[in-house]
């Protein structure tokens, strides 16, 4: 058993070593690339090596067999001799005995390897010989069977080769059928990137069309907007002849007098001749004499005056009409052009030549001014459609006759938008006290969106807002003005407040002018505001500027009437008429006398009863009574204070001036500014919210009832606010028993405010301390703008219970934030509010509760009504607050009647500059 398994271990091993052999060929013929043997030789080296290995593995086979069989028969007893001998069959066959002692026999072995196995083989026995041939042949056969295996997956695998390299073969097709259709792509790309250029070629062609047809486009809107502007004109023209006509009426009335007057002088006249001719010599019938001739000579004056003021009305009315006819004419002709439909630029080089020289010839000719003939030469080079219309509308004229209607191009009223320039001493939100402020800044916004060109003159105070100022910078110049009797530096600053140019003047003047942490309420305050009135109009005289109009406001700015016609006018700022706002006549700044001579005023020459001298006390000054006797428009902030200032119970000593001057005098009345108060879209409110929505309006009142710790235990309990500055006109006795009924008629009262004078200071501080842990009152006696607008929004009533009130801001606000006004009827008041039960007011226009007696009942009354309505009618109170909400308090119907009134007080100025 042992033998036989020797030998067959060995055949197995020797099978081992032929199979691995054979594989270690078969990963060689893998390794080779099908690409570098040729398909057929390779094919023969597998048939040779399929032959030899079959030869080896027979030789081997057989020689092992002999040989094997040789050392079996040899030595049977010493079995391990065998892997010595089984080592010189085959290279391969590694010896599984110890290698030392393999090799010191080596040699001898293989010198005596035949005779010992001849020998061996005769000991052998038969039948141990066929069954080691026998197994010999076993293996054999299982070795050619392996074989044929190998060699027939050998032959799968070049099956798969051929495969292989047939798909080789027709990627190689494809990659060439591919690299022509790439040519051809190029080709295609190349047509495709000419008909690009082509296709941008017309893309162009059409963009330049489409800019073409652009301009055209906007030179029709331009020419609409011209149409539309004309039309204006038309309009103003018509109100113009209106005008003249009625002047033309009162002067043929005042023809009439005269005729009445001369009849009367020569009644007289007659009577003379018969006193004369009666020879009265006696002293009586002398001094009768002596009154007829001094009558007469009265009469006389009187006539010639009136005579002059009818010459003055033809005069002004010949202009206007003239005025209407030739905008009628211009009118006329561009509608028969636009009928042509002829484009604005559609003249030709030629035309424009020939106005240039129509103009440079006038110049020559001394027909118009070097200033007049640049400004038209600069509308000639701007091919400007006004200097086309008047050339053509002049075709045939006289010289004079053209050149008239060219110089209206340059001096027409209605030529561009007014240059109209603020100077205050308050703007919101920069720089706000109260609502001069408002004003400031809500008519200049509505003024700039008419198309004027608005700018602001301010001091710069260290206490202003500003991070509300955009792009404030200082500008690299001082301007030096007059004060005390020398020259004090001013820096200008600029920078934009809601979008309007504001100047700023910063004074190097050792006093620290503006530096005082407060705008009002200082013991120079005076000087202060004289000084800055004359460094405000320095600024426009040395920065070269030609304003239409100076509005100035409040006896703050008072100074800057007199200033300029008494100082300015004539060293060249004449350009402009000057605007006199007077927010209450409460202050009038007086003072005495000799102060007036530091900002440079002729004190001798003013202090007069006709000029600056104040009604009552006559060693004092009065810049608010100056303003009104040198501004040629002078207004107030409501109709109705207007008719209260010229009582003498309202008009705070100056009733009587304004009388004088009453025909330049008009009560205009505030608007608010509808972009700042806006409850759907103020920043300061938690929930914003309108007429439509109101639930943004119960959720403010509920947050502030929250941050001021009031009770919010009843939603619907109602709020009452008031924000004031706490001053006697504010009716500040009213506003504290308002506190008092509002608890007892079940509300909350809140309160914002502050007051400059210390003993109401005083006691609304110990009111508010009396209350400062109360669920229902809270008195907040500070400056705040976001509280107010917030209290604006959470409060359902607003008391306004003022003693006088020239307009009144905050019952506007309050309506616009849905809070019912409860008012007294005065001034601005009377304007703005109308009460729900008042008959005789239309009912689309009754939108609060108001009282005229100003005390406790008449106040109690208002406010009964208030709470009666809002806790038994809640419907109708609803309706009422969204009603009170979409009432129209914008700028834009009172700053058409500023509009209205600047642009005839410059229409008379340059009347007046014709004439002379
Ligand atoms: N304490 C305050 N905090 C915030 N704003 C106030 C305060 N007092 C008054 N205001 C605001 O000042 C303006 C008052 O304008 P107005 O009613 O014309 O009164 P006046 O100009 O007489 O002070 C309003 O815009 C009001 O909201």
């Amino acid at each position: 058993m042992n033998d036989s398994g020797d030998i067959g271990g060995y055949c197995c091993r020797l099978v081992v070593t032929v199979l691995f052999g054979s594989q270690q060929k078969r990963q060689r013929t893998k390794n080779v690339s099908p690409k570098r043997l040729p398909l057929k030789m390779n094919f023969q080296s597998h048939v040779d090596e399929r032959e030899e290995i079959q030869k080896v593995t027979r030789d081997s086979i057989i020689d092992a067999s002999v040989d094997t069989l040789s050392s079996s028969v040899a030595d049977t007893s010493s079995i391990t001799k065998t892997d010595d001998t089984l080592t010189s069959a085959g290279e391969n066959i590694i010896p599984i005995k110890n290698t030392d002692e393999a090799g010191g026999h080596d040699g001898g072995m293989q010198q005596h390897d035949g005779r010992v196995g001849r020998q061996k083989f005769q000991n052998v026995h038969l039948e141990d010989l066929i069954d080691m041939i026998k197994n010999a042949e076993n293996t054999r056969v299982r070795a050619l069977e392996d074989l044929d295996k190998i060699i027939s997956e050998k032959e799968a695998l070049q099956a798969e080769i051929n495969a292989l390299e047939m798909k080789l073969a027709e990627t190689d097709a494809r990659i060439r059928v591919a690299a022509q259709e790439k040519i051809k792509t190029e080709e295609r790309l190349l047509v495709l990137e000419k008909e690009k250029s082509l296709l941008e070629d017309a893309i162009e062609d059409l963009e330049f069309r489409l800019s073409v047809a652009q301009k055209d486009v906007s030179e029709l809107t331009k020419v609409k907007t011209e149409c539309r502007t004309l039309w204006e004109k038309v309009e103003n023209l018509q109100e113009l002849l209106d005008n003249a006509t009625e002047q033309a009426n009162q002067a043929v009335k005042i023809l009439e007098k005269n005729h009445e007057l001369r009849r009367k002088v020569e009644e007289l006249e007659a009577a003379l001749e018969h006193v004369n001719a009666s020879k009265v010599s006696s002293n009586k019938s002398e001094q009768y004499n002596e009154r007829l001739h001094q009558k007469i000579k009265l009469l006389e004056e009187r006539l010639k005056m009136s005579e002059q003021e009818i010459q003055s009305h033809v005069q002004l009315y010949r202009e206007s009409v003239k005025e209407f006819e030739s905008t009628l004419n211009k009118l006329e002709e561009r509608d028969k052009r636009e009928d042509l439909g002829q484009p604005a630029d559609d003249m030709p080089w030629e035309f424009w030549s020939r106005v240039l020289l129509s103009i440079d010839g006038w110049l020559l000719e001394k027909k118009i001014s070097s200033d007049d003939a640049k400004l038209l030469r600069e509308m000639a080079w701007k091919r400007d459609g006004r200097i086309r219309d008047t050339y053509l509308a002049c075709k045939g004229m006289h010289d004079q006759e053209a050149v008239g209607m060219f110089l209206k191009l340059v001096s027409s009223p209605t030529r561009r938008g007014l240059n109209i320039v603020h100077i205050a001493a308050e703007m919101a939100p920069v720089a706000k006290v109260g609502g001069l402020g408002d004003v400031v800044s809500g008519l200049s916004k509505a003024l700039q969106r008419k198309g004027h060109l608005v700018e602001i003159v301010l001091p710069k105070y260290d206490c202003m807002e500003y991070e509300r100022i955009t792009d404030l910078k200082a500008l690299d110049v001082d301007i030096q003005s007059y004060f005390d009797g020398q020259l004090f530096k001013n820096k200008i600053w600029v920078g934009t407040v809601e979008g309007l140019p504001v100047y700023f003047i910063e004074p190097h003047h050792p006093a620290k002018l503006f530096w005082r942490g407060q705008l009002y309420g200082e013991h120079d305050d005076f000087k202060r505001f004289s000084f800055f009135s004359r460094a405000a109009l320095e600024l426009l005289y040395q920065a070269g500027k030609r304003p239409d109009i100076i509005h100035c406001h409040d006896w703050q700015t008072a100074f800057v009437a007199p200033l300029y016609w008494e100082i300015y006018s004539t060293r060249g700022l004449n350009s402009a008429r000057i605007c006199f706002t007077c927010h209450n006549f409460e202050y009038q700044g007086t003072t005495s006398a000799s102060e007036l001579s530091s900002c440079g005023l002729d004190v001798h020459h003013l202090k007069r009863p006709d000029r600056m001298q104040d009604n009552s006390a006559h060693d004092r000054i009065n810049p608010t009574k100056g303003a009104i006797v040198y501004s040629n428009i002078v207004t107030t902030v409501s109709p109705t204070y207007a008719q209260e200032v010229r009582t003498a119970e309202g008009g705070h000593g100056l009733h009587e001036t304004l009388n004088t001057h009453a025909k330049k005098f008009v009560g205009i009345l505030n608007g608010i500014d509808t972009d700042a108060w806006n409850p759907s879209t103020d920043d300061f409110l938690r929930f914003q919210y309108n007429a439509d929505d109101l639930k943004g309006k119960a959720d403010n009142k509920d947050s502030l009832r929250k941050l001021l710790k009031l009770s919010s235990s009843e939603p619907s309990q109602p709020m009452v606010g008031c924000i004031t500055r706490l001053v006697p006109q504010k009716g500040v006795h009213l506003i504290r028993h308002a506190i008092y009924r509002t608890l007892e008629l079940g509300g909350q009262f809140l309160l914002l405010g502050s007051s400059p004078v210390p003993h109401i200071q005083r006691e609304f501080e110990g009111i508010a301390k009396q209350f400062q842990s109360h669920p229902d009152v809270r008195l907040l006696l500070k400056y705040d703008e976001a509280l107010s607008h917030s209290i604006y929004a959470a409060c359902d009533m607003f008391i306004v219970p003022s003693i006088f009130e020239p307009c009144g801001l905050t019952q506007m606000i309050a309506m616009r934030y849905g809070a019912v006004p409860i008012v007294r009827r005065t001034g601005g008041l009377n304007d703005t509010v109308f009460d729900v039960d008042d008959d005789t007011i239309p009912f689309q226009y009754r939108n609060g509760f108001t009282f005229l007696t100003p005390n406790e009942e008449g106040l109690n009354g208002a406010m009964e009504r208030a709470f009666d309505c809002y806790k038994n009618r809640s419907e109708i109170w609803q309706q009422f607050v969204q009603k009170v909400m979409r009432i129209d308090f914008s700028w834009d119907s009172s700053a058409e009647q500023y509009e209205e009134l600047y642009q005839k007080a410059v229409a008379r100025a340059r009347a007046a500059a014709t004439r002379v």
